[in-house]
C-alpha cells in the first residue's frame, strides 16, 4: 500500500504541474491576444485621428470659404469675426474648442454664442506632426495648408472689398470664380492624397495586427483546451487516488473525526489502494483501537471500582469494631463500590461440616436463607466452588456460573438472579481456613487477572483485620484482667486495697452528704500464719476463699468487704451506729470461727476485729483504716478473738508504737541498750547453773522501755536481727569474761527471736561469734520459742541440727503457750523446756495450772529433756516445782535480772 501511494502520488502532482504550466500558457496567449486587439484599436484610433486632422484642415478651409462668402453676401461682421477666429484656432493663436469637429461652426449662433469651451491652443500643423503621419503625408498636408493660407489671402481681399463698401458683386465673384475654384482644388487635392495614404497605411497596420490577434486567439483556444484536458486527467487521477468523491471523502473523514466507527467504510476491490481504501483501513484500525480502548476503559473502570471497594474495605477494617460489622461492610462495599451483583461471607461450622452465612449483601441474598453448602465432597452441595476451594486450599473462580458443572446444583438460582460468575476465596485465621468470601458477578468471565488480584488483596486485608480483632480481643482481655487485678483480689474475688479506697471514698461522700454514720472494720485472722506455715499456702488459700464467701454473706447489699492482703479484711458498713456495728462484728467472729474443711483438714480459726466509726473516729478513709487497725492491734494484744472500737487511748498507743520503732533505729548506735542477766538455779543443788541475757533499753525521750514493748516492735520492723545479734555477742563475751574470771562454768541463755532464727547461715554465724569471743559452744543456750518451727518445721529442724552439731544448746521458751506438736518436739535437738511463767504464776492456787506444769515436766522427762520454770516468785511455787521434779528455776524469788557487776557479786557470794 505504501509503494502504491508513492507511485500514484507523483503522477497526480505531475498533472498538477502540467495544469499549472498550461494555465500559464493560456494566460500568456490571452494576454498576447489582448495586446494584438489593443494594437488594432490603436491603429484604428490613429487612422481615425489622422482622418480627423485631415478633415479638420479640409473643414476649416470650407468653413473659411463659407464665412467669407456669407460676409461678403450679408456684410454681417459676425462672419468676419468667425472667419478670423477659425484662422486663429487653426494657427494655434486661440484655444481649440473641445471636440472641434466639422459641425462646430454650424452650431455657433448668430449672436456669437459658442457650443463648447475652448481647450489648449495648438497650431493644426503641429498637431499633425505629433499625430505620427508619414513624412510624405506631412509634406502633402503642409502643401494643402500652404494652399489654404494662400486662399485665405484672397478671401480676406474679398471681405476687405465688401467691408470697404466696394463692389459686392466683384467681391462675390472673387469668391466664386475659376481661380478661386482652382485654388480650392489645389487645397483639396493633397488632402485627398493624404486621406488615401492614411487609409492605406492604417488599413495595412490593422490587417497586420489582426493576423497576430488571430494567432493569439488560436494559441489561447488551444492552450485552454489542453488545460481542460489536463484538469480532467488530473481530476481522474485524483479520483483514482482518493478512491471516492471528495464529498464522500470529506463525509468519511468527518465521521472519523467525530470518532464514529459505527459503520465500516465500504471499499471496492480496485479502490483498496486509494485514500478511501486507506481511510477505510484507518477506520478499521481506529475502530479496533477504539474497541480496545473501550475495553481498557471498561477494565480500568471495573478495576477502579474494585479499588474503590478495596479502599472502602480498608476503611471498613479501620472502622469496624467487630468481625460481624466488618463482614457486613465488606459485602456491602464489594457490591456498592466493586460492581459485584452480590457477595456473602460464610463461616465454617466445623461440627456439622457446613457453611453458615455470616454476612451478605446484594441482589438475591434471600437465596442464602436456604443455602446449602457443605464441605462433604460426597454430596452435590459439597462439590461447588466453596467445597472445591476448601479441599484445594486455593481460591476457586467460576467464570461461567450458569454453565459450569460445579455450580449445577445452584444453576436455577443463578438463572433466577442473573449470576454469571462467582468466586470462593478462603478466609484464614492463623493459617487455618475458617470461612469463605464469595462475590457474584452478573458478567461472564468477570474475574480476570486484575480482579482476582484485587479480591485476593481484599481477602488478605480481611484476614489482617481478623488478626487485629483477635489481638484487640486479647488486649482487651488482658486489659480487663489488668483492670481486674488492679481492683480485685485474685484469690477471693473481693475488691482489693485500691478498689477499697475508691469505693470507700464514694460511700464516705454519700454518708457525708446524707449525714449518716458509717463503720469501717478491720478483720485479721489470729495465728493464720501458723496454718500457712504448718499446712502450706494451698490450704491457707482455700481457707481464705471460703472465709471470703462467709464474710460476704454477713454484710448487706451496698456494704462492702475487701481483702487488703494476707488474712486482713476490711468492711465498710453504711448507715450503722456502734450498736449495729457490734452486731455485725459478732456475726463475723461467729462466722469466722466455724470450722473449715480443707481437703483432709478440719480447721478452726478465730479473728480479731477493730472498728472505727465515721464521723467520730475519722473523716477520711485513711484515718478510719489507721484507727480500725489500731483497734484491731489492741484486740491482738489483748488475747485475740474479739472486736474493739477505736478509742483515743488506742490512738496514743499507736502513736507510742510508732515512736518506739523510730527510736529503736538509733538505739544501738546511741548506746542506749545494755544487757542484764538473770540467774538460773538448779532446784536440786540450789546453785547458779546458768544466766538468761535480757535486753534493756532506755532513751532520754522515752525513758526505760520494756522489752515486752520494744521486742515485738523490733520484730515487726525487722530491727530485731541487728539488735539480737548485738545481744548475742554481748552475752557470749560476758560468759567468756566470767569464765576468765574463774567462776564455775555456767550456761548463758540468749533469747533468739523467730525472725533471727530464720536468717540464713544462723548456725555458722553463731559459731563464728563463739569462735571470735572464745566461748565453748556448750556454754551457750539459745532460747527458741515454739513459733520458730511452725512455719517451716523441716527447715527449723535442719537449723537446729546444725546448731546441735556445733555443740550449741537449745531450749524451748514459753513452752505451753504455742502451737508446737509433740511429734515436732521429738525431732527438735533441744535439751530443755522452759515452762511459761503464766502457768507458774498460779500453780499455788490454780489446780489446772498445776496439772499443766506437772504434765509438761513429765512429758519433758519422758522425752529426756530438762525443765526450767520461769517467773518463780514464791516459796510455794518453788516447793511445787521441786515436788514435780522440775530441774531448774528462774525468777524473782531467787534474783531479778542483774547487771554484769551485780551478777558477778552474786557469783562471788
Ligand atoms: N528475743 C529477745 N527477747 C528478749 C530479750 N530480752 C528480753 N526479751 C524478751 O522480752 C520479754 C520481756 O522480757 P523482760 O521484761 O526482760 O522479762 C523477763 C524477766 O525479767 C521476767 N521475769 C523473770 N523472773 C520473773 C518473775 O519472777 N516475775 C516476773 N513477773 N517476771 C519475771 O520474765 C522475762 C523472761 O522471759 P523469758 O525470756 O520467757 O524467760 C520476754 O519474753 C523476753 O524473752 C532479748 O534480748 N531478745
Amino acid at each position: 500500500m505504501k509503494s502504491h501511494a508513492s507511485s500514484s502520488q507523483p503522477q497526480f502532482i505531475s498533472y498538477l504541474w502540467a495544469c499549472f504550466g498550461t494555465l500559464l500558457l493560456v494566460a500568456a496567449a490571452f494576454m498576447f491576444y489582448v495586446w494584438t486587439e489593443k494594437r488594432i484599436d490603436q491603429a484604428n484610433d490613429l487612422r481615425y485621428a489622422s482622418h480627423n486632422l485631415v478633415e479638420e484642415l479640409r473643414q476649416s478651409s470650407d468653413d473659411l470659404t463659407r464665412m467669407a462668402r456669407t460676409y461678403v453676401a450679408t456684410g454681417d461682421a459676425q462672419y468676419r469675426r468667425n472667419y478670423n477666429e477659425i484662422v486663429d484656432i487653426r494657427d494655434g493663436r486661440l484655444p481649440r474648442p473641445r471636440n472641434y469637429e466639422n459641425v462646430y461652426w454650424d452650431l455657433v449662433l448668430a449672436n456669437g454664442q459658442r457650443p463648447r469651451e475652448g481647450d489648449a491652443a495648438m497650431p493644426l500643423m503641429q498637431m499633425m506632426r505629433e499625430a505620427r503621419f508619414a513624412p510624405e503625408e506631412l509634406a502633402l498636408l503642409a502643401a494643402a495648408k500652404n494652399e489654404s493660407d494662400k486662399l485665405v489671402g484672397l478671401e480676406i481681399a474679398a471681405m476687405d472689398l465688401r467691408e470697404a463698401g466696394g463692389d459686392v458683386a466683384q467681391a462675390t465673384a472673387m469668391l466664386h470664380n475659376t481661380a478661386y475654384h482652382r485654388a480650392k482644388a489645389d487645397i483639396m487635392r493633397p488632402i485627398g492624397a493624404v486621406n488615401d495614404s492614411v487609409d492605406h497605411r492604417t488599413r495595412l497596420l490593422v490587417e497586420e495586427t489582426a493576423l497576430d490577434a488571430n494567432m493569439a486567439r488560436a494559441a489561447f483556444m488551444f492552450s485552454a483546451v489542453v488545460l481542460v484536458i489536463l484538469v480532467w486527467r488530473a481530476k481522474r487521477r485524483l479520483d483514482a487516488s482518493l478512491g471516492c468523491s471528495v464529498d464522500q471523502l470529506q463525509a468519511g473523514m468527518e465521521k472519523l473525526g467525530r470518532g464514529d466507527f459505527s459503520d465500516p467504510l465500504t471499499v471496492s476491490d480496485n479502490a483498496r489502494d486509494s485514500v478511501w481504501g486507506w481511510l477505510a483501513h484507518t477506520q478499521q484500525g481506529l475502530a479496533r483501537l477504539d474497541a480496545e480502548r473501550n475495553e481498557a476503559v471498561e477494565r480500568i473502570q471495573r478495576i477502579s471500582r474494585l479499588y474503590s471497594a478495596l479502599s472502602q474495605c480498608n476503611q471498613a477494617i479501620v472502622r469496624s469494631h467487630s468481625e460481624a460489622e466488618l463482614f457486613e461492610r465488606i459485602c456491602r462495599d464489594v457490591v456498592s463500590y466493586g460492581g459485584m451483583a452480590m457477595a456473602w461471607i460464610g463461616m465454617i461450622d466445623k461440627e456439622h461440616g457446613r457453611i453458615v452465612v455470616a454476612a451478605s449483601y446484594g441482589g438475591g441474598v434471600e437465596y442464602l436463607d436456604q443455602l446449602e453448602v457443605s464441605l462433604d465432597p460426597n454430596t452435590p452441595e459439597g462439590r461447588g466452588p466453596i467445597g472445591l476451594s476448601y479441599h484445594s486450599g486455593q481460591p476457586y473462580w467460576c467464570q461461567d456460573y450458569q454453565h459450569a458443572p460445579e455450580t449445577a446444583y445452584w444453576h436455577a438460582h443463578g438463572t433466577r438472579y442473573g449470576w454469571a460468575s462467582s468466586a470462593a476465596i478462603p478466609l484464614r485465621r492463623n493459617g487455618e481456613i475458617i470461612g469463605f468470601f464469595a462475590p457474584y458477578s452478573s458478567a461472564v468471565n468477570a474475574f480476570d487477572h486484575d480482579v482476582r488480584e484485587l479480591l485476593l488483596e481484599m481477602t488478605l486485608d480481611i484476614e489482617f483485620a481478623l488478626k487485629n480483632f483477635d489481638r484487640e480481643a486479647a488486649r482487651q482481655q488482658t486489659d480487663q484482667r489488668v483492670q481486674y487485678l488492679a481492683h480485685y483480689d485474685v484469690l477471693t474475688g473481693l475488691p482489693n486495697r485500691s478498689q477499697l479506697h475508691e469505693r470507700a471514698r464514694q460511700l464516705l461522700d454519700q454518708a457525708r452528704t446524707s449525714r449518716c454514720s458509717m463503720a469501717l472494720m478491720m478483720l485479721d485472722l489470729d495465728h493464720f500464719k501458723d496454718i500457712n506455715d504448718s499446712l502450706g499456702h494451698t490450704v491457707g488459700d482455700s481457707l481464705l476463699s471460703e472465709l471470703a464467701l462467709r464474710l460476704t454473706s454477713c454484710i448487706r447489699e451496698g456494704d462492702m468487704v475487701a481483702r487488703l492482703g494476707g488474712d486482713e479484711f476490711i468492711f465498710v458498713l453504711r448507715n450503722v451506729g456502734s450498736s449495729e456495728a457490734s452486731d455485725v462484728a459478732r456475726k463475723l467472729l461467729d462466722m469466722t470461727g466455724q470450722s473449715y474443711t480443707v481437703g483432709v483438714h478440719d480447721l478452726k480459726v478465730t479473728a480479731s476485729i477493730g472498728i472505727a466509726m465515721y464521723p467520730d473516729d475519722g473523716l477520711d478513709v485513711e484515718t478510719l483504716l489507721q484507727r480500725a487497725d489500731a483497734a484491731m492491734y489492741q484486740v491482738k494484744r489483748a488475747g485475740r478473738h474479739d472486736f474493739r472500737f477505736f478509742t483515743a487511748a488506742m490512738q496514743q498507743r499507736a502513736a507510742r508504737h510508732l515512736q518506739v520503732v523510730n527510736a529503736l533505729r538509733y538505739a544501738l548506735e546511741r548506746e542506749q541498750m545494755h544487757v542484764v542477766y538473770q540467774p538460773q538455779v538448779s532446784l536440786k543443788t540450789g546453785r547458779i547453773v546458768g544466766a538468761e541475757a535480757l535486753l534493756r533499753w532506755s532513751t532520754p525521750e522515752l525513758g526505760v522501755v520494756s522489752p515486752a514493748e520494744f521486742i515485738p516492735a523490733a520484730e515487726e520492723s525487722g530491727l530485731i536481727v541487728a539488735i539480737g545479734d548485738w545481744v548475742l555477742r554481748q552475752a557470749v563475751r560476758q560468759a567468756r569474761a566470767w569464765l576468765d574470771a574463774g567462776f564455775p562454768p555456767m550456761v548463758m541463755a540468749v533469747n533468739l527471736s523467730a525472725i533471727q532464727f530464720r536468717t540464713a547461715d544462723l548456725p555458722s554465724h553463731v559459731a563464728q561469734v563463739l569462735y571470735e569471743e572464745g566461748l565453748p559452744p556448750e556454754y551457750l543456750e539459745l532460747e527458741l520459742t515454739e513459733g520458730v518451727a511452725v512455719q517451716d518445721p523441716q527447715g527449723a529442724i535442719a537449723t537446729m541440727n546444725q546448731l546441735h552439731d556445733r555443740g550449741i544448746r537449745m531450749s524451748i521458751d514459753d513452752f505451753g503457750t504455742g502451737f508446737s506438736s509433740l511429734s515436732h518436739l521429738k525431732k527438735f535437738k533441744v535439751y530443755k523446756l522452759k515452762i511459761d511463767q503464766s502457768f507458774v504464776r498460779d500453780i499455788s492456787t490454780d489446780s489446772e495450772d498445776k496439772a499443766i506444769v506437772s504434765a509438761i515436766i513429765n512429758m519433758a522427762r519422758s522425752l529426756g529433756l530438762t525443765t526450767i520454770a520461769e517467773g518463780v516468785e514464791t516459796m510455794e511455787q518453788l516447793e511445787f516445782l521441786r515436788e514435780q521434779d522440775c530441774d531448774e528455776m528462774q525468777g524473782y524469788h531467787f534474783s531479778k535480772p542483774l547487771t554484769p557487776d551485780a551478777f558477778r557479786a552474786l557469783l562471788e557470794r
